[in-house]
């Protein structure tokens, strides 16, 4: 059985395809279980079909964070922000991953592929892991983003 607390779910578009192995390989060099709901080529595919897998097994408590990918990062992060339980985070630079953890308590990052650097992915989901919530006025705030 997978360790909850060490796994970590991916999914990407064939737009987010190009970065999602070198991500992988970094997260399971850092000791994270992966679980994988691809695409697993660059044929052109639907982001949805992909990211609610994903966005399903961090809700769930199976995944303790996800990572999607996909061209812009938007289609991704407003797929997985349809989840009443994810706090999806579009990140391009490391500084706003570890914002997003810190003061949004975010549990999935959504990488824009097509406008940052491989390297630069994997910088970012190295901050996205490295962070933790602050919580004080932050938990107030994250306490009010749930509505309906
Ligand atoms: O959903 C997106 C835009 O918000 C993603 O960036 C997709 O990857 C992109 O739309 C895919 O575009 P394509 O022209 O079909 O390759």
């Amino acid at each position: 059985m997978e360790d909850a607390k060490k796994t970590i779910a991916i999914g990407c578009d064939h737009a987010g395809y190009p970065y999602k192995d070198r991500v992988i390989a970094f997260l399971e060099s850092e000791g994270w279980t992966v679980r994988d709901f691809g695409t697993d080529s660059p044929d052109s595919v639907d982001y949805p079909d992909f990211v609610h897998p994903t966005a399903d097994m961090v809700e769930s408590g199976e995944a303790q964070l996800g990572i999607v990918l996909c061209g812009s990062g938007n289609g991704v992060a407003i797929t997985a922000n349809k989840h009443q339980g994810i706090r999806a985070a579009l990140c391009w630079l490391p500084e706003l991953a570890s914002l997003a953890r810190e003061h949004n308590n975010a549990n999935m990052l959504a990488l824009p592929v097509r406008f940052i650097e491989e390297a630069t992915a994997v910088d970012i989901t190295r901050a996205f892991l490295a962070a933790s919530f602050e919580g004080g006025r932050h938990a107030r705030r994250v306490g009010k983003i749930a509505c309906g």
